[in-house]
């Protein structure tokens, strides 16, 4: 090769460098400029963030998503809204959701099933984990139970050939402590249902409509979740007779009830799904759901006898090295109107004197010790003439 071309194959090489570099400078450029973008943006959503946390959101729940925007309603004073939604919700919307909106109603947060009053009102068991033979003392209640809750899941062709509608809703009344959740759980469990429980004084706590908006997600819970038992504890609350007062209290109360009611009734064709009920103030309900097709097998849920006793002793003990001196029959005997939750508690209790005596077994002096402390506790915090339920 000559030196002229040696020096053109240079100057062409030098030549192609040069491209490159000028390319690599525009990339670089281009790179910058993105940067400096992102940057941007990054400040833009820490400023919005900031703003979020700072000011106060309302709630509300979106009713229907129009081409116009999104229609809500604001929790506290039901106020129909058309509104918009920030971009990043645009596509995440749906009727029904509970979002939170700022001052001029804007959409600012979609929340998620923690902060959601459905899943604070409610528990969920896909497998609760009590069973019959954890309740003691009511064998004709457990009966009752697996007949008019049980037989309908497991059994439905029985009740269909012998030409009867098993009972619609199982209301189980009685005083406090005494097993009434443990029986709707040992159903749930025994027939694989999924377990969901409302407390009525939730029902009644919550929002401006949102107690029948909580009965209505109650039942699509179960019909989703199906096989399922509903139980709905401390029912009097949302079904109380009903009082004159015209209260706005009263009246949200009152449609709480109605939405239950008209549950139960457009409930014909149940499924696999069984409805049950539980109070201490039989007495207070309001005859209404006690109607044929609604509450309409009563089962009354006692303090345990003293054969009760004993055996709830004797669940409540089985995990625990029991002296052979602990008479289970003498203890029993002076338990009398103790339910079963002031048992386990007791049992609890002699227990907690055995391990402060650094004992692995349980004597009876150490249920004596508990008796005298719960029956000390209870002489404190009785009131004279006061009877916190009826039954
Ligand atoms: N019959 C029973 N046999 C064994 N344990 C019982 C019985 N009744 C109550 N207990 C004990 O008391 C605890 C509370 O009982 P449970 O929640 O079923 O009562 P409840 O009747 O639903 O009370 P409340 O009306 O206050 O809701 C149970 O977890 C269990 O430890």
């Amino acid at each position: 090769m000559s030196d002229a071309e040696r020096l053109s194959a240079i100057r062409q090489h030098y030549e192609r460098l040069v491209a490159v570099n000028d390319e690599l400078d525009d990339r670089l450029l281009e790179a910058t400029d993105r940067r400096s973008e992102l940057q941007e943006e990054l400040e833009q959503l820490k400023r919005r963030n900031e703003t979020l946390k700072t000011s106060s959101l309302y709630l509300a729940t979106v009713e229907e998503l129009t081409d116009d925007g999104v229609v809500i309603k604001q929790h506290g004073n039901n106020q129909e809204v058309l509104t918009e939604v920030s971009p990043h919700l645009d596509d995440e919307l749906d009727a029904g959701d509970r979002v939170a909106i700022n001052d001029s109603f804007a959409i600012q947060q979609l929340l998620d099933d923690e902060t959601d009053a459905r899943a604070q009102a409610m528990e969920i068991d896909a497998s609760p984990s009590v069973s019959y033979g954890d309740i003691g003392g009511i064998d004709d209640q457990v009966r009752e139970v697996r007949e008019a809750v049980e037989e309908p899941l497991t059994n439905p062709e029985l009740f269909e050939t012998v030409g009867v509608d098993p009972p619609s809703g199982v209301l189980l009344y009685g005083p406090p402590g005494t097993g009434k959740t443990m029986l709707a759980k040992a159903v749930a469990n025994e027939t694989d249902a999924t377990f969901i429980k409302m407390a009525g004084s939730e029902l009644v706590r919550k929002f401006i409509g949102e107690g029948s908006r909580l009965v209505r997600d109650l039942f699509e819970l179960a019909a989703e979740r199906e096989p399922a038992v509903i139980f709905i504890d401390e029912i009097d609350a949302v079904a109380s007779k009903r009082t004159d007062s015209k209260t706005s209290g009263d009246a949200e109360v009152q449609r709480t009830m109605m939405q239950l009611l008209s549950e139960m009734d457009g409930f014909d064709d149940r499924g696999d799904i069984r409805i049950m009920a539980a109070t201490n103030r039989f007495d207070m309900l309001d005859e209404a759901i006690l109607r044929p097709g609604r509450f309409d097998r009563l089962i009354k849920v006692p303090k345990p006898d003293l054969e009760g006793r004993e055996q709830i002793l004797e669940i409540h003990t089985r995990d625990m090295n029991v002296a052979s001196d602990v008479n289970f029959a003498g203890l029993g005997s002076t338990l009398e109107e103790y339910s079963g939750a002031d048992i386990a508690a007791l049992a609890t209790e002699a227990g907690m004197f055995a391990i402060r005596d650094g004992r692995a077994e349980v004597r009876r002096r150490d249920f004596d010790d508990a008796y005298a402390k719960i029956e000390d506790a209870e002489e404190q915090t009785t009131i004279p003439g006061h009877t916190p339920y009826q039954y």
